[in-house]
């Protein structure tokens, strides 16, 4: 982010490189405000603590686990035999009164154990939407846009900050915390990967470890990012592996901040990303956000 103010252009062309050939990024000096992510991440760790009882009161069916608590055993990769093991709770924008969209954004829930929780939350959930613009910029750059190309397209986006709590992990639990899936968003912005086991999918099928510094901000590419670009930036399929045996009585946090469209953009292909050699994946099939979130909920079962 250094180089952001001093060289934009060299900014661009460095996070366009690192977009184009793995679908991620590694941003180490996001400038995020310490404070912010820590009273969120505390207050979400003393959450998870709570008794499964308590915390249930928060899990609101049929939303497609949109808002509050989703618990553990629920979510599955698409097409994945085996639930992930993690719970985690969601936060989404706030709308005044009226507003065209709340008939897409429904109300955040607030625990009322955990005092500060909505305050701290919130404020997490708005630094990381500014970041996210302020990124969306530079990749508008690499795309050839102007760089306030995406400013309207996602100043009300139907953004999701995921706080997520995988449990310690038994000696001889099958599977992974997380099965192999790509993102639905435009992009998603990840803190807290330093807890080994992320893992991405390069281009030849291998499994690559993502093991970014304490701290660092990994971003990666979603579908609706990929379907706009038409696939020119990857929306790479990504997994968390359960930890080896001696990091295995560990719980891992990590907060993905899935930043979308809003609700009522039409994904339809970029003219600029259509050639000869790379015809149009997606003519004539442009379709809302909204209604792209809605088939790849019901593929994951959240709805
Ligand atoms: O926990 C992580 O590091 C990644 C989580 C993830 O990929 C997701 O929730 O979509
Ligand atoms: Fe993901």
């Amino acid at each position: 982010m250094r180089l952001y103010d001093e060289d934009f252009q060299g900014f661009s062309d460095a996070l366009g490189s690192s977009f184009r050939r793995y679908g991620f990024a590694v941003v180490a000096d996001h400038g995020l405000d310490e404070a912010v992510i820590e009273a969120a991440i505390d207050d979400a760790k003393a959450f998870f603590a709570l008794p499964e009882a308590v915390k249930r009161a928060y899990h609101v069916p049929g939303i497609g686990g949109a808002r509050g608590l989703t618990p553990f055993g629920i979510e599955a990769a698409k097409d994945a035999a085996a639930v992930d093991l993690k719970e985690f709770w969601h936060v989404g924008r706030e709308l005044p009164a009226g507003h065209p969209y709340r008939q897409y954004m429904r109300d955040n829930v607030w625990p009322t154990e955990i005092e500060g929780f909505r305050t701290h939350l919130y404020g997490m959930f708005q630094a990381m939407d500014d970041l996210g613009r302020k990124l969306l910029r530079a990749i508008a750059r690499a795309l050839g846009l102007s760089d306030d190309w995406f400013e309207d397209k996602v100043d009300m986006g139907n953004s999701v900050l995921r706080m997520l709590h995988y449990p310690p992990v038994p000696a001889d639990a099958p599977g992974v915390r997380a099965g192999a899936h790509e993102d639905i968003n435009v992009i998603t912005l990840l803190l807290g990967a330093e807890e080994a086991g992320l893992q991405l999918k390069d281009a030849d099928g291998r499994w690559l470890d993502i093991a970014p510094p304490p701290g660092a901000l990994v971003v990666n590419i979603g579908d609706m990012l990929q379907r706009l670009t038409n696939h020119v930036l990857p929306s790479t399929t990504h997994r968390v592996v359960n930890p080896a045996p001696e990091r295995r009585g560990f719980a891992r946090y990590s907060t993905p901040f899935f930043l979308h469209f809003n609700p009522d953009f039409e994904i339809a292909t970029l003219p600029s990303t259509i050639t000869p050699d790379r015809p149009d994946r997606y003519a004539g099939q442009s379709i809302t956000a909204e209604e792209f979130l809605l088939q790849r909920l019901r593929e994951i079962r959240l709805l």
